[in-house]
């Protein structure tokens, strides 16, 4: 399976990761009744694990547990009350499992056919064709509030950094980061404009909506980024943007291509379209030795090192590289050094960062 698919498909089997039963996303009830004498929720993870795994459904086992669960009120099939799984289930039950799981069938990825799923221990809704958060985000994150917590100067002058995220698609990154530094601030900014519902959906639904700005923007039009300097300088720029290689969107998996935008995953010839926009624009507004963490491609430490040699003008540096739970080099940190370029708010000197070769 292509590398993209690999990386939807690892975190199926993770333990406990989506939430509640609330946001059902389902519409229409099919005519037919289920598979006569499959009346426990055991009988039809059997039974549902057999017809995905004859139909080549990816995680068959681990997709209609997380089904049946979900109908059920459970998060996963194994938190339910063992008494659940020999228990008869309802013929509402049966007919609601057999509609999701048709939805499986037709190569929907599980996180839509719940209508919701679990990033940093926060239930977010999920709905197509907004990108689904990756487990590997979630190190991301953690690297992000490390760095905040072991360095005070990351922390801004407020008590908590202000942090612009770039591409934010549910919310995940940015909520998540809300969520664990309640001194933070967010301006999430996406060009899609169901990723930008959905954030502000998922910041009502957690309760996070008054620490966070979310903005419609294309970071690649010219000029796009001067509103964001309303709000100040950014302590740390945050992005997990769209860094696939243009010739590789074609082996995706299906539940990837045919559900989730390919503007979310697409980063053109050599996956640095929106990077490279976001390092050239960066300085704009970030603080002079603000930090910029990035989610990319094995590929791209190197492209991003001499792409940031061609352009000493935006003096950032590539200060550290972070492998992925695959051992992949997945993380970019990258530091600026002089003063503040273009921005009226902020044009203080300060100490200069040192940086470290990666
Ligand atoms: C890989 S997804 C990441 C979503 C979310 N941060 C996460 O990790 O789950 C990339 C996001 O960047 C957004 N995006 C793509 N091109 C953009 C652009 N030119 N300007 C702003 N956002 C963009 C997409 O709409 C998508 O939501």
């Amino acid at each position: 399976m292509a590398l993209w698919g690999r990386m939807l498909w690892s975190f199926l089997s993770g333990p406990g990761r989506r939430g509640g039963t609330q946001g059902r996303a389902f519409s229409s009830w099919l005519p037919h009744r289920p598979p006569a004498g499959l009346l426990n929720a055991t009988e039809l993870v059997s039974h549902w694990t057999a017809v995905f795994e004859k139909r080549g459904i990816p995680e068959a086992r681990e997709s209609s547990e997380y089904i049946v669960a979900h109908v059920l009120g459970a998060k996963t099939f194994q938190s339910l009350k063992p008494v659940l799984w020999t228990q008869p289930l309802t013929s509402w039950q049966l007919q609601y499992i057999q509609e999701l799981s048709s939805r499986r069938l037709r190569r929907m990825p599980v996180q839509y056919i719940l209508g919701e799923w679990d990033f940093q221990g926060l239930t977010l809704k999920m709905a197509p064709p907004v990108f689904i958060p990756r487990p590997e985000t979630e190190e991301l994150v953690e690297w992000v509030l490390e760095e905040v917590t072991q360095r005070p100067g990351l922390a801004g002058a407020k008590g908590g950094p202000l942090i612009l995220e770039v591409g934010c698609g549910s919310g995940a990154v940015s909520l998540s980061l809300l969520s664990q530094l309640p001194q933070s601030q967010v301006i999430a900014v996406d060009k899609g404009e169901a990723a930008i519902c959905l954030t502000r959906e998922n910041a009502q639904r957690l309760q996070l909506q008054d620490r966070i700005r979310i903005v419609p923007l294309d970071v690649t039009l010219e000029g796009s980024w001067a509103q964001l300097l309303l709000w100040g300088p950014m302590d740390l720029i945050v992005s997990n943007p769209p860094y696939i290689f243009h010739q590789d969107m074609e082996q995706l998996a299906p539940e990837i291509r045919s559900f989730e935008d390919p503007l979310a995953l697409d980063g053109g010839e050599e996956g640095m379209d929106i990077i490279t926009h976001i390092l050239a624009l960066a300085p704009q507004v970030l603080k002079h030795s603000g930090s910029i963490f990035l989610e990319v491609d094995p590929r791209h430490p190197e492209l991003v090192s001499s792409w940031l040699e061609s352009r000493p003008d935006l003096s950032l540096h590539l200060v550290a590289v972070r492998k992925d739970f695959c051992g992949r080099p997945r993380f970019l940190h990258i530091q600026r050094s002089g003063p503040q370029r273009d921005c009226p708010v902020d044009a203080r000197p300060g100490p200069q960062p040192t940086s470290v070769p990666y």
